[in-house]
């Protein structure tokens, strides 16, 4: 049993990718085929990338953390480059956009539909009447809600490009949940995060809010618990009291 009384709380904040629509998995994907090919290419002696790698050092930070994590694990350095520089440049940057390109292309062929046990407790959020927000590492963050048609649920969206002009840093920091709660007019304390990656529990958990909920999409419940989850579930629809489980 898993069924938190909602009303004690004033603000909710979900981080996406994983949480409310299944595009952890594009994202995944495309980070796998862009390590695997430069490994090959360039450090053919070196393991695969693997999802291990990506809960690691990649899951739930800002795109250019994510490259650069990962590549200082392999003990590999790059040039930093800049977040114009083309697809094919070898640097951090280039690489980040390599990826992006790829995300890119497979959202707007397939489209976005938000994991329906997620949109049982949004439905069941609205009815209570208690402020809700967005807080995603991605860039895409606004594509994607506004593909799975769920843009309009949130009272704030803070993303990676939000992130980027206020100078917030990325998670595991809690500064860009706590950004969200303060837009939301909740303390850290009566506020709710959801998160699905280490990284982002790891976030609730520094910013002390009232509670981590840790979704558990293949990181692993005793990962997320050891990162700061205070509750783990497999589906939004558990957390929500009275509903068939
Ligand atoms: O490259 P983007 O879309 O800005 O997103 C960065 C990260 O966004 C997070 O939401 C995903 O969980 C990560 O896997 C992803 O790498």
């Amino acid at each position: 049993m898993e069924s938190v009384d909602w009303n004690r709380y004033a603000a909710v904040l979900f981080d996406l990718d994983g949480v409310i629509t299944p595009t952890a998995v594009v994202h995944m994907a495309a980070w796998s085929d862009l390590f695997n090919d430069y490994l090959s290419e360039h450090y053919p002696e070196q393991a695969p990338y693997t999802d291990a790698d990506y809960f690691a050092h990649v899951d739930g930070k800002p795109r250019y953390d994510g490259v650069r994590d990962f590549l200082v694990s392999r003990g590999i350095s790059l040039p930093e480059g800049s977040s114009d520089d083309p697809p094919d440049a070898l640097t951090v940057r280039g690489l980040g956009n390599r990826k992006n390109d790829a995300f890119n292309k497979v959202l707007d062929r397939d489209g976005v539909e938000a994991y329906p046990g997620s949109v049982v407790l949004l439905d069941h959020l609205r009815e209570v009447g208690i402020s809700l927000g967005v807080v995603s590492s991605s860039a895409n963050a606004r594509h994607v809600l506004q593909a799975a048609g769920l843009l309009d649920r949130f009272g704030t969206v803070v993303d990676g490009a939000v992130a980027d002009e206020l100078g917030l840093a990325g998670k595991p920091a809690p500064d860009t949940f706590l950004h969200a709660a303060e837009a939301l007019g909740a303390a850290a304390a009566d506020a709710v995060v959801l998160e699905d990656a280490l990284s982002g529990v790891a976030a609730g958990a520094a910013g002390r809010f009232g509670l981590v909920v840790g979704v558990d999409r293949g990181a692993g419940r005793t990962a997320l618990v050891n990162a700061g989850a205070d509750v783990v579930v497999t589906d939004l629809a558990q957390l929500v009291p009275g509903a068939h489980r």
